[in-house]
């Protein structure tokens, strides 16, 4: 079976219930392909998690955007991964670059968060990716690699993960990877991964890419063989995310 299409949408730390209420709407109105050619999975912050579980269509799922690296307890402002399976929140995303740069998350940490969520039962959206000075340094491959040796290291099943590539110079920049140097960099992480995990997990887990997707740019993108779906940030708060689900149509053409 191949890899069925998945786009993710990352509201980051954005909106208000008014707005919340907007999104959800366009999402439950937009005509989107059927379950069986895309996956689709949005995360909100924490406080809305349960808001918009509650009213979206049935189709789409939520995510989180972080948890705690082992169980709960005195961890103030933290959320553990128990609470979010005792939501009923299936997914959620770790290492987000954000996060790496912004709160320090080492790629050992990160690595350990995806290893306890997957025990809990959620599914992991891991994101890795080079910040430009890496890339211009010639060291994107060894940086992407080394961050997703840090999750191997620490997981044996990869069902229930997907990685996101996102370059940090892509986020929130509208500078977006090519598709030439998107198809690059995946083909070294699926490469990677048959190398050092299994052939049969480089040939089904899910590489998606994020920084700076649009409904403009979204379909070039799809289109290369080693992409399986997006991880959007700024564009999964307005109509477009839409189109941004719809380019899955691109791979089933
Ligand atoms: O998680 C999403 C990424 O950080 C991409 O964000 P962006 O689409 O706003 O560039």
């Amino acid at each position: 079976m191949g890899r069925k299409f998945f786009v993710g949408g990352n509201w980051k730390c954005n909106g208000t219930t008014d707005q919340v209420d907007k999104i959800v709407k366009i999402l439950n109105e937009g005509q989107v392909p059927s379950p069986d050619v895309v996956e689709v999975v949005v995360s909100p912050p924490y406080v809305f998690l349960p808001v918009v579980k509650s009213q979206l269509r049935p189709e789409f799922q939520v995510a989180a955007q972080n948890c705690w690296v082992k169980k709960g307890g005195a961890f103030t402002g933290e959320i553990s991964a128990e609470m979010l399976v005792n939501l009923g929140v299936p997914s959620v995303i770790l290492g987000h670059s954000e996060r790496r740069s912004l709160l320090g998350e080492s790629s050992e940490f990160v690595g350990d968060k995806v290893a306890y969520a997957l025990a809990q039962g959620l599914k992991v959206i891991a994101c890795v990716g080079e910040t430009l000075e890496q890339r211009e340094s010639g060291s994107t491959m060894d940086v992407v690699s080394a961050q997703t040796k840090a999750i191997a290291e620490r997981i044996k099943d990869w069902t229930n993960v997907v990685i996101a590539y996102e370059p940090v110079w892509a986020i929130g920049t509208g500078k977006v990877a090519t598709p030439a140097q998107a198809q690059e960099v995946h083909a070294v992480l699926r490469d990677w991964l048959k190398t050092n995990v299994s052939p049969e997990v480089a040939e089904s887990t899910r590489i998606i890419y994020g920084g700076s997707v649009t409904a403009a740019n979204c379909k070039e993108l799809a289109g290369q063989p080693d992409l399986d779906g997006f991880l959007v940030g700024g564009a999964s708060l307005k109509l477009e995310f839409i189109d941004i689900i719809n380019s899955a149509t691109v791979k089933s053409a």
